[in-house]
């Protein structure tokens, strides 16, 4: 059975199954919203129109797409704010608020969407996901530390940890690919899902905001519940084993939700929320595949087929640091990527990480642009991220095949409560 003949797309939403003409949905969400139906009815329609296992949740304690089950595919974008007026701002985050439930329920980005609005308009939607069902697609909006600047009467609504992050050794990063006022983060199992959602509110925010960099993810590299998998990267190692996910609640409130203590006054806005910290990193796959399984994984600390710590069996065995090869050396050497960013070695500081791996062409000289599209989720960035990336830079035996080409740093809000919205949010 096609997704169509499940009654799983958005054309069945904007009227054309029968389901949808006896419910009087005459143009998706939207079109229930014109039938009568309030706002939260025509979400909730359009909901159960493309089938609850296709659908996350968009509004909770916290936003969607940091703790639900990571998605295969990712389309992030950095925007810069080029209006001037804090009014106009506003009302971008509260129509996005709309388009991205309305997306995220399945349905199209507008009321009207892709040929309701008649043929003398332009679409409300652009349609290229017009027959797609939600494919779980989350998206995740964050703030830059520039948008606290003054420009939008924001400045004394700053979190303090929201500051830029210093450089790191080894770092090669490209402005055109760094930083921006607000970040989108739109995951899905679909790309052209996650396409979708970020063009459109990117279409919205015409004259208000503008792209600044984006970046397009295939293939989870994390595992964010219990249940799922471990992927592998582009270097052919399961990714994710050691993840914080999201059925650890303590380790979540410890070290991923912005607590209520940690911002407070004007800053309170942010509490239940997480900064996003965003690394484009170029793996030199290359080099990699040129170098032999036991360096591979003397690199990693762990083994290639099974994910195991080196000197244990399985990938969830527990890491022994201590223990030693038959050499008499340690098992697992002393720069190797996981004993240097394990909480052991570092206070205790863990973050949840959400990455996807990027291929981007080549680059003319006969490599792959190619790597891991590092994503990280965490209460403090300056305190977990930064000692975490100063101590791998130092010594990590990765550094010699990888490199840093972009940064973003970005405070997440919390979810939003049932009527709020992203402006009222943020501008209080
Ligand atoms: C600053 C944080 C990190 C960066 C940057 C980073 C880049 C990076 N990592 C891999 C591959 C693997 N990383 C693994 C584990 C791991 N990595 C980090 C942090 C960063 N990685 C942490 C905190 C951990 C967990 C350490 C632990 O507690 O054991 C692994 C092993 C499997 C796993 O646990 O996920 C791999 C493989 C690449 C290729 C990369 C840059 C391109
Ligand atoms: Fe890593």
């Amino acid at each position: 059975m096609s997704r169509l003949d499940a009654g799983l797309s958005r054309r069945h939403l904007i009227g054309v199954g029968a389901g949808a003409a006896a419910a009087g949905l005459v143009a998706g969400a939207g079109g229930a919203y014109a039938a009568g139906l309030g706002h939260d009815d025509a979400i909730a329609s359009a909901a159960v129109a493309a089938g609850s296992d296709q659908v996350v949740p968009f509004r909770g304690a916290h936003q969607a797409g940091i703790i639900t089950p990571a998605q295969d595919r990712m389309h992030f974008v950095a925007l810069d704010v080029v209006t001037k007026d804090p009014r106009e701002l506003r009302e971008l985050l509260m129509a996005w608020t709309g388009a991205a439930e309305r997306m995220v329920a399945g349905a199209e980005a507008a009321p009207g969407g892709v040929i309701g609005g008649g043929p003398h308009k332009a679409p409300a939607d652009t349609g290229e996901a017009f027959d797609l069902d939600a494919s779980n697609l989350t998206i995740t909006i964050g703030y830059g530390p520039a948008l606290f600047d003054g420009r939008f009467g924001l400045a004394g609504r700053k979190p303090s940890p929201l500051r830029e992050l210093p450089g790191f050794v080894g770092d090669d990063l490209d402005p055109a690919r760094s930083g921006g006022d607000l970040c989108i983060q739109a995951c899905a199992n679909d790309p052209q899902v996650a396409v979708h959602a970020v063009r459109n509110l990117v279409r919205l925010g015409f004259g208000t905001v503008s792209v600044r960099w984006s970046q397009l993810g295939f293939g989870r590299t994390s595992a964010t519940t219990r249940t799922q998998t471990t992927p592998r990267n582009l270097f052919g190692f399961k990714d994710g084993t050691a993840n914080i996910r999201a059925e650890d609640t303590e380790a979540l409130d410890r070290h991923v939700w912005v607590q209520p203590a940690d911002v407070t006054g004007s800053a309170a806005w942010l509490a239940g929320g997480s900064y996003l910290v965003a690394r484009r990193i170029r793996m030199h796959v290359e080099v990699w595949d040129r170098s032999t399984l036991q360096e591979q994984q003397d690199v990693i600390g762990r083994d290639k087929g099974e994910g195991a710590p080196l000197g244990q069996q399985s990938e969830l065995d527990p890491v022994d640091f201590d223990a030693k090869g038959a050499d008499g050396r340690p098992a697992i050497p002393m720069d190797a990527h996981v004993r240097l960013a394990h909480e052991s070695r570092l206070g205790g500081i863990r973050i949840l990480r959400r990455g996807y791996n990027f291929t981007d062409g080549s680059d003319g000289l006969g490599h792959l642009d190619a790597g891991l599209f590092f994503v990280a989720f965490m209460r403090d960035p300056h305190e977990q991220f930064v000692p975490m990336q100063r101590a791998l830079a130092a010594r990590d035996a990765l550094s010699e095949y990888i490199e840093h080409t972009g940064s973003g740093l970005f405070a997440c809000p919390p979810g939003l409560d049932d009527g709020d919205d992203w402006g009222r949010q943020l501008f209080g």
